[in-house]
């Protein structure tokens, strides 16, 4: 249920490498030659920019205004560190503008002002308006936050909202409707004791109360204690919760028999006895980040019959404002609103509370390795890569902004919205998070065959820290151990072997026997087939072979040939594959292609070809994605008689033939498995007409291995590879160069294919 939690050099680690930071600026024109650089700057840019000198509502029309959100901070209440300065909340601000661009494509200049002084912060906010469609006021601390606030929805025409207050408030209100409505509770019956009285739990209050509860039945708490009449320090806007109460001083006092506790305070400051003394079926929202009121373990094990949630995303019932900021702004950029009001507030409540009602979608139950997550106590609200949240939060918060008469920019279709909103969403990352889930399902027994290697040893804490895998390592022991230790690595009592250990003599022994009785006619003598199996990688095979491990990843190697005899050797080929061969997947923006024969076979003939797409199609479909396969080639339908172009006009006839329903098309140029406007127009009678394809396969070896390293290079664009098909058995072999993350994945791809073995 649980992840392993985040290490702290992991955290640095991945905020470090490469290029440092987590987001950049990439451009969205074509860049490539003298004249586009002369129509993005002198002298083409002067055209928009007297267009928009003449109406300002040009702004809109020909920059990016539109699509861009200042996330705006000054450091003084980030997350629960309290007030740690404008440079040190960039990182915070920077992983806003991240998932403001994965969940809502929404572009974001994280700005981070050296001010503490209010006037300023507003003046500074106020003179940025022209270069933003929107603003996300993160992390000021309570009570100047509420002032420059309302001050900026006064003064801007552009939709602002301070994300603590008003993000939080809807999240919380949304899992608080669904918690009552599963503990069959009344809301102006319930008691409420509030952890915290600043921006986040002061703007949560105020939204219980729009729903219903009762301001005398809530007790609040900040760093002073109680929030009572009789103190005299309370802020106008902290004052109205002050209660008159008598005989409660501690937070214990009030928790006994309360019904709800919200916490947006800081971490540590609740007890189990706390929590038992609440009324039965207690509510617990622990949403102080990084670290809760009271963890969540401990807030289980303290009674059984709890609703408990927290901010952070490795439990269950994440009650994050990331769940409403993405899509909030979404729907306000989408229909031009001048601001955010209480009525787009309330729709996305209550459009997230209703989500959580509905049958969850595989990806999502996938992406946390749930089999069946629905609607009950640990599922209240819905999860933030549920891919719907684009379409239902955004939306009901544009239909809102129209109803509330301040949308500059009414939707009219909203069946075209929604398929434009659908389309936002990255599909980059979407299969490679498909497939880690289904792996960390059932994690298989992996070897590694090369583990002496530092990156191999980083990709095995990832997969085994993620649950993919229960690694097994080939190697030295002590010289393994050492690079463990010298990287602080983590790896437990991880079984490693040593092939050429005495120790392990009798296993060399049995695999040696059982190795000369597959290959004793095939060129080994019996001295030969044993020495064999200290070689690692037929070692490693052999541990596939005969059950002692589910799937091999092999060393980095800049021979692949090589790499594979010892799978051919020890496992062979599936039955009825004539020649096994290697996929490439390229993991694009417009969703994944498979790329084959990348690896193994130089000159595929006809038959070959066909036995090559056969087994890439079974292999996509082992991802839940079906074929839509180009046989490539640079002829289209018979407009070349080369050899090439035969070959894959057979391979396709063949192909068509005998499987009927496959979608394969050729044979083609690699244009046309795409242009779907040019081929409808030439070549309306192409399986491809309607949708381009996610499958190319290609006439040789040399087509096939420039083309993706190509785009690999060129592209930027993230692969997995080669993924070695036709084999009894998983067997992956990593290319030298290969990343942590490669690897990984790599693994992951490994253990699934191991799975429907
Ligand atoms: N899960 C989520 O989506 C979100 C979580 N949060 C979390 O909520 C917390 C507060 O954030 P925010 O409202 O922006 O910050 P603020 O600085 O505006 O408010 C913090 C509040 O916590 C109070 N507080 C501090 N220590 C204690 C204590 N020991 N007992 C009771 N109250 C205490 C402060 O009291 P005083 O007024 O006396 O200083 C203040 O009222 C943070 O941990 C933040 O991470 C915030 C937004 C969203
Ligand atoms: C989630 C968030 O905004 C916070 O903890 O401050
Ligand atoms: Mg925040």
């Amino acid at each position: 249920m649980k992840q392993k939690s985040i290490r702290k050099q992991d955290a640095l680690d991945y905020h470090s490498k490469g290029r440092p930071g987590k987001i950049a600026v990439v451009p969205t024109k074509e860049t490539e030659t003298q004249r586009d650089l002369s129509l993005a700057y002198s002298p083409g840019v002067a055209e928009p920019c007297i267009e928009i000198a003449n109406n300002v509502e040009n702004v809109y029309k020909y920059t990016a205004k539109g699509n861009l959100v200042a996330v705006i901070s000054n450091g003084t209440a980030v997350l629960g560190l309290g007030n740690i300065g404008p440079e040190a909340s960039k990182p915070v601000m920077e992983g806003k503008g991240l998932l403001f661009k994965i969940f809502a494509d929404i572009d974001v200049f994280d700005i981070e002002l050296n001010t503490q002084d209010p006037e300023e912060l507003i003046r500074t906010v106020k003179v940025l308006e022209p270069t933003f469609g929107g603003v996300n006021l993160e992390d000021i601390k309570s009570p100047e936050c509420f002032e420059i606030e309302e001050r900026l929805r006064q003064d801007l025409k552009i939709p602002i909202m301070h994300d603590d207050q008003h993000g939080t408030a809807i999240i919380s209100g949304a899992a608080l409707i669904n918690a009552l409505e599963l503990v069959n509770k009344k809301i102006d019956e319930c008691r409420f004791v509030i952890s915290g009285a600043g921006a986040a739990a002061l703007s949560c209050a105020k939204l219980y109360l729009l729903l219903g509860a009762k301001i005398e039945n809530i007790l609040m708490f900040d760093k002073d204690g109680l929030v009572h009449k009789r103190r005299t320090d309370l802020n106008k806007y902290v004052a109205p919760f002050a209660t008159n109460t008598e005989g409660i001083e501690t937070l214990a006092d009030a928790m006994k028999g309360a019904d709800v506790f919200l916490g947006l305070s800081v971490g540590n400051i609740v007890s189990q006895d706390m929590i038992r003394s609440m009324a039965n079926d207690a509510i617990v929202f622990a949403m102080a980040n990084p670290t809760p009121e009271i963890s969540y373990e401990d807030a289980v094990a303290a009674r059984p019959d709890i609703i408990m949630a927290t901010g952070r995303s490795d439990y269950p019932n994440q009650v994050n404002n990331v769940l409403g900021f993405p899509y909030i702004f979404r729907g306000a950029l989408d229909v031009r609103a001048t601001g955010i009001d209480e009525n787009m507030k309330m729709a996305a409540a209550k459009a997230l509370a209703e989500l959580a009602k509905k049958p969850v979608p595989d990806i999502v139950n996938l992406a946390y390795n749930e089999k069946n997550l629905s609607f009950g106590r640990n599922y209240i609200i819905p999860k933030p890569v549920d891919p719907r949240l684009i379409t239902t939060v955004s939306i009901a918060v544009a239909k809102a902004a129209m109803e509330s008469g301040i949308a500059q920019n009414p939707i009219t279709n909203w069946e075209a919205y929604e398929q434009e909103l659908a389309k936002r969403l990255g599909l980059d990352n979407q299969l490679m998070r498909y497939i880690i889930n289904r792996a960390k399902r059932t994690p298989k027994r992996v070897v590694f065959a090369d583990a002496e290697n530092l990156k191999v040893l980083k990709a095995v804490q990832q997969a085994k820290d993620e649950g993919i895998c229960i690694p097994i390592l080939l190697g030295n022991v002590q010289k393994i151990q050492r690079i463990i230790e010298e990287h602080n690595l983590e790896l437990g009592d991880v079984k490693i072997i040593d092939t050429r250990d005495a120790q392990n003599a009798d296993q060399l022994k049995r695999y040696g026997d059982i190795f000369f009785e597959k290959r004793k006619r095939r060129g080994y003598n019996q001295y030969e087939a044993h020495k064999q199996m200290q070689v690692r990688n037929y070692f490693a095979a052999m541990m596939v072979e005969t059950g002692d491990a589910d799937c091999v990843i092999s060393g980095l190697t800049r021979n692949y040939p090589n790499a594979i005899r010892p799978a051919l050797q020890v496992i062979g080929r599936d039955e009825g594959v004539k020649k096994v061969s290697g996929m490439y997947i390229l993991l694009t923006k417009k969703g994944p292609l498979f790329f084959s024969d990348t690896t193994v076979n130089f000159n595929p003939s006809v038959e070959e070809i066909v036995e090559i797409t056969e087994l890439t199609a079974k292999a996509v479909e082992q991802f839940n994605i079906r074929p839509r396969i180009a046989m490539l080639t640079y002829s289209n339908f018979g407009t070349a008689d080369g050899e090439d172009a035969v070959k894959m006009r057979e391979a396709t006839a063949i192909l068509q033939r005998k499987h009927p329903d496959m979608i394969v098309e050729g044979e083609m140029q690699a244009h046309m498995a795409f242009d779907t406007d040019l081929v409808r127009e030439n070549y309306p009678f192409s399986k491809l007409a309607e949708e381009g394809a996610n499958v190319l396969i290609f006439p040789n070896l040399s087509a096939a291995n420039i083309s993706y390293n190509l785009l690999k290079e060129t592209g930027d664009i993230e692969y997995i590879g080669p993924i070695l098909l036709g084999l009894r058995k998983p067997v992956h072999v990593l290319q030298l160069g290969s990343s942590v993350r490669e690897i990984v994945n790599m693994v992951a791809i490994a253990v699934v294919e191991a799975q429907s073995k």
